[in-house]
């Protein structure tokens, strides 16, 4: 097995998580006897965007739903910019800067493209119906600014033209930028991307790739991407981990890991 050497193994106290905005370090969790995650550790830096592979099973939707608190780790630490992530509940993590995509969309079909966007913003402040009704000053402000903030999304995502269109019925590709649009209401600082390549044809793919980069380049987030799609993760990644049986079995460059005899082992034995 071949692993190049990481951040350093040692277990930081929490607060020390040096120049990462996010840490984890020796993460291992078990369902029953299978052990999805294995003593992993992986630093994601502000504004990088790190590729996450590895075969089916190895623990890519396990370490993400690690870190968006939906499973708590049986041992190790994640931290957040020197802080526990997890001692935080799931629902403030958009307060803290973190916003995810889902895999399979989470947007709401009867709802228009805009206010899908929008709903992706409520998280960072109290903009529900009644403190329009109320038209208080400073959630009315709140709220204009949201609105501003996603036409200007709107705009970047080249969503103009279907932004009072209901959702549903809407192309799978157009869905894909409705749900960047309404992660990156958030503002956030890192970014979870889940399989964002998923059901999207090779023109879309390379459209996404350069998207997702410029979007990076304009609002400076750091991005961890979950992909099977290798074109994209390492036609886009700054720093690519890979997993294997939920053990990092890779960490290195996108130039490195193709070549890398323990990455190609595991998608040619799984392939097997
Ligand atoms: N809630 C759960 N209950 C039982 N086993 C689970 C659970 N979540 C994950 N696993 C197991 O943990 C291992 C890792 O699964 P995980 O979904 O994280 O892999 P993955 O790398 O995301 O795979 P894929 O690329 O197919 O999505 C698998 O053996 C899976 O069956």
């Amino acid at each position: 097995m071949h692993v190049t050497p990481g951040p350093s193994t040692d277990s930081p106290s929490v607060g020390d998580a040096g120049d990462a905005l996010l840490r984890l370090r020796d993460v291992s969790i078990a369902f029953g006897g299978v052990k999805a995650l294995d003593g992993v550790g992986l630093d994601v830096l502000p504004g990088q965007i790190l590729g996450l592979i590895g075969p089916n099973g190895a623990g890519k939707t396990t370490l993400f739903n690690c870190i968006t608190r939906i499973y708590q780790p049986d041992t190790g630490e994640i931290v957040w910019r020197g802080d526990d992530l997890l001692r935080i509940r799931p629902h403030h993590l958009a307060g803290l800067g973190i916003a995810r995509t889902f895999q399979n969309l989470a947007l709401f079909g009867g709802m228009s493209v805009f206010d899908n966007a929008m709903a992706g913003g409520t998280s960072q402040g109290r903009v529900g119906a009644t403190s329009g009704m109320l038209a208080w000053p400073p959630a009315r402000r709140r709220t204009n600014e949201l609105r501003r903030r996603a036409w200007e999304l709107l705009e970047r995502l080249d969503l103009l033209e279907v932004a009072e269109a209901p959702a549903a019925g809407l192309p799978f590709g157009t869905l894909k930028r409705v749900e960047l649009a309404r992660a990156l209401m958030a503002r956030p600082s890192l970014l979870l991307l889940d399989e964002p390549a998923g059901g999207l044809t090779h023109s879309e793919v390379k459209d996404l790739g350069e998207l997702i980069v410029s979007l990076r380049d304009d609002y400076g987030f750091a991005a961890l991407l979950v992909e099977h799609h290798m074109g994209l993760v390492l036609g886009i990644s700054d720093h690519v981990v890979a997993l294997d049986f939920g053990q990092k079995i890779f960490e290195g460059s996108p130039e490195q890991v193709r070549d890398d005899p323990a990455v190609v082992a595991a998608y040619l034995g799984r392939a097997a």
